[in-house]
Formats: structure tokens, sequence, C-alpha cells
């Protein structure tokens, strides 16, 4: 480990929603407890992203996830930041080889939490559900097929405001996200057994160049091994599923001494069909995830399995 004090302040981007900022204030605290910096050593670099411009569509039809890191990744090269730090939701699952995600924070509670209903069974027939979310809208109408789903883009209090104002009747939200803004009273979590979360939800990621060892192993120190494991087997099922952001699928993992379980399930987008498999394995054992993928698509109808380009 590298326990040299950085000679100049360390200049972390971040986007700029409240959210994107309190895991920046997060990422910045807990890296300067981990070396005794004081909190000016880590200078906090917003930036707007793309996808924080363009409210009005989907995410999946104006460019996926790259809408949220193409600025932030152009600034790490030039060098005009030294980390980034990112949702991992929100990441794409193939990264610029001369990036490393050198530091996983421990993750957050993984459950969506439902608002404007105590459950899935008590939301009124017919209501609308606010989201704009594949697995999230494949899950809802894989439950309630009797629901309408509504798009719903923005940043977490402007969909409160929209839930608020009558655009939806209830929505769905991550108890990660909720909780990093205060909002902790808000609405009925999911259990995370009979509603899966999306691949690396809860978990914030710190990206630099893989050629800056002194960036490295200063986040090195505040990686969370199981949070890490976690999230490189999720991802590594996304790569393998060849899933992009049309494609619902939700994943769980679960821990165990030094193995993992997946359970992972694939939806086709309206919800009718849905398949389920598990796969425990060795923790960093990319073949694992890559062998439940298979397995995913083998098992999958066509209606499934045409939303995904994997092995399988
Ligand atoms: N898609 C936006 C996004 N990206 C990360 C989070 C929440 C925080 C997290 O999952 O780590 C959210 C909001 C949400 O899904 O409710």
């Amino acid at each position: 480990m590298n326990n040299q004090a950085p000679q100049r302040p360390l200049k972390l981007g971040t986007r700029r929603s409240p959210l994107a900022m309190a895991q920046a204030e997060e990422a910045r605290a807990r890296l300067c407890a981990a070396h005794g910096w004081a909190e000016s050593q880590v200078e906090l670099v917003p930036v707007t992203a793309s996808g924080d411009k363009i409210q009005d569509r989907p995410l999946a039809d104006i460019g996926g996830k790259a809408l949220w890191t193409k600025e932030l990744d152009a600034w790490l090269v030039s060098g005009e930041i030294d980390f980034a730090v990112h949702s991992m939701k929100d990441v794409e699952t193939i990264r610029p080889e001369n990036f490393a995600i050198a530091a996983v924070l421990p993750r957050a509670d993984v459950r969506d939490v439902l608002i404007g209903a105590a459950s899935i069974h008590a939301i009124p027939p017919g209501a609308r559900v606010g989201t704009s979310a594949p697995r999230r809208a494949a899950q809802m109408l894989h439950a309630r097929p009797d629901l309408t789903v509504v798009s719903f883009r923005g940043n977490v209090a402007t969909r409160l405001a929209k839930l608020q104002a009558g655009e939806a009747d209830v929505t769905l939200l991550a108890a990660a996200g909720l909780g990093r803004l205060g909002e902790t009273g808000v609405g009925h979590p999911l259990s995370e057994y009979e509603w899966l979360p999306a691949p690396a939800q809860g978990a914030i990621g710190i990206e630099c160049l893989a050629s800056r060892a002194d960036l490295c192993a200063w986040l090195g120190a505040i990686d969370d091994k199981p949070t890490h494991h976690a999230i490189r087997a999720e991802r590594a099922l996304l790569l393998a599923l060849g899933g992009n952001c049309h494609s619902p699928i939700a994943v769980l993992t679960t821990h165990h001494e030094s193995s993992l379980t997946l359970r992972a399930a694939l939806f086709s987008p309206d919800g009718a069909e849905r398949v389920e498999a598990h796969e425990t394995f060795a923790a960093g054992d990319d073949a694992g995830p890559a062998h439940l993928a298979h397995r995913l698509l083998g098992e999958a109808p066509d209606a499934i399995r045409v939303h995904f380009h994997g092995a399988g």
C-alpha cells in the first residue's frame, strides 16, 4: 500500500444529481478516513452527464448507460480528474481497458422500494406504474399483468414529485438511493428474495486510470472485497448474457465463506415470460456467472431469448 500523502488535492469526478453528490461525499469521507487525510485533500468535481440533460425519453432509447459515464471517462483520460465515482448499476458492462474499478464501497440495501401502495398485491387493479427501467416494468407486469407501465424518468426527487402530481399511481425506487438522500421513511421495501434487484444495485464504484499505481493503491485501501466480488460476478453474468438496457434481468447475490450464490431471473419485456436459475461458485471465478448465463438462455423461451445475444 502507498502511505504517502498526495502532493495536491485529488480530484473526484461525479455527476451533479443530489444522489451522485451524496455518493461522492461518501467516497471522499471513506478515502480520507482510511488515509488520515483532511477532507480538503479530495476535491469533488461535478459534471453534467448527457443522461441528466435528456429527461423526456427512456434511457434505453437514447444510448443507454454510456450516457452516465462518457463525460467522466473523457475527464479521466485527459487528467481533468483523478477518480470518477459511479453507481455501479449505471456503468456499462464493458469499460475501457485502461480504466480500473479500483474500489467498490460496502453495498447498501439492495432492495427496491414500492411507493404508492403497501405491497404488490395491494396495488389497485389497472393502476399505472411509473418506471422507465425495463427490469422493473417486466417484473411488475409479471406479478400484475393488469397494470399499465408509464415512462418515468428524472432523478429521485423528480420521480417522487411526478408520483405526487398523479402522473402514476405507484413507482419503484432503490432503497440505497433513497437512504443516501435521507428519504428513509418513504414507501415499502420489497423482499429481495421475491423481487430480485438489478445487477450491481446499491454498490458505488470508484474508477481511475489503471496505469496510476498511486491512485489504485489509495483506492485499494477502501475496497470492500465481498461487494467487489459480488459486483464482478453480477457484471460477468450481464456480459455473458449479452444483456443491455433493453433486456430485463434481475439478480441477487448471497455470500458464503469463500463462494457466492447468484440467483438470476430473465423476463420478456411484457412480463409474460420469466426464467430463473441459480449457481454457486468461488469468488472471482468468472466462469461461474458465464455458466449461469448459459443455463438461463438454454431454458429461456424465444420471447426472452431474442433480447439477449449471449453465448447460450
Ligand atoms: N437508475 C438510476 C439509479 N442509479 C442508481 C440508483 C440508486 C442507487 C443504487 O442502486 O446504488 C438509481 C435510482 C433508482 O434506481 O432508484
